[in-house]
């Protein structure tokens, strides 16, 4: 892994949490984003599951103290149409390993979705030592990453899946969890509605849980 590639996982690791967000329509990028800073987490992985992923992620990527990454990347191409719109990273659900090989060769810090050891082999294969644990909740939660994990004493993971409040912690405090990814913060209904102060709300209330307070301690 480039220094690059590097410092982007220690932005990740510092802010403990990636929002994930999928949004209905660009004119809500800005407000979304906004949200998130003043709750405390200036980062997105903005999904490619709509067409206006893409022209999100160009927005976004105009603010400089934002970090801006790109999920539900399932293929190279994808990959590359995200770090041209000013992507700063690339997740993935599954393990691609032509995805994979792009980003790498392109000094992109990718985190592939992973779900078994014989995945956990791949990324060994490609090099990497982060990866995406999905879905986490539905695998078996925390008892399956570290069982998951055993063999494994220097990978490191982002789980994401069923991650909400309730459970944050239990996965933070795994010393093998980098950040938890999640889409609790940004839920579909508040952008749809334009709920951007429960953005806020929620996003403080992670941000809190993160750094091991508790919601009630608002
Ligand atoms: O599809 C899953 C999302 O990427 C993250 O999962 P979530 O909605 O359970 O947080
Ligand atoms: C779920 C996930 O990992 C993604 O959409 O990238």
């Amino acid at each position: 892994m480039s220094t690059k590639m590097v410092e982007m996982i220690d932005q990740i690791n510092a802010l403990r949490i990636v929002p994930v967000v999928t949004i209905p329509n660009v004119d809500v990028a800005g407000r979304m984003a906004d949200a998130l800073c003043q709750g405390g987490l200036p980062c997105a992985e903005i999904t490619l599951r709509t067409e206006a992923g893409l022209a999100a992620i160009q927005e976004l990527s105009d603010r400089p103290a934002f970090l801006v990454g790109a999920g539900t990347v399932h293929n190279a191409e994808q990959a590359q149409q995200a770090v041209d719109a000013g992507a700063d990273f690339i997740v993935a659900p599954g393990f691609n390993p032509k995805t994979v090989r792009w980003c790498l060769d392109n000094d992109v810090l990718v985190i592939p979705g992973i779900s078994s050891p014989t995945d956990l082999e791949m990324a060994l294969e490609f090099g990497l030592n982060v990866v995406k644990f999905f879905p986490a909740e539905a695998l078996g939660g925390v008892p399956m990453l570290k069982a998951l994990s055993g063999p494994y004493p220097g990978m490191k993971f982002m789980p994401t899946g069923g991650i909400r409040q309730d459970n944050l912690r239990e996965y933070l405090d795994l010393p093998q969890v980098i950040a938890c990814g999640g889409s609790w913060m940004v839920a579909e209904a508040y952008l749809a509605k334009g709920r951007f102060e429960s953005i806020v709300d929620r996003t403080t209330e992670a941000v809190l849980l993160a750094r091991n307070g508790r919601p009630s301690d608002l």
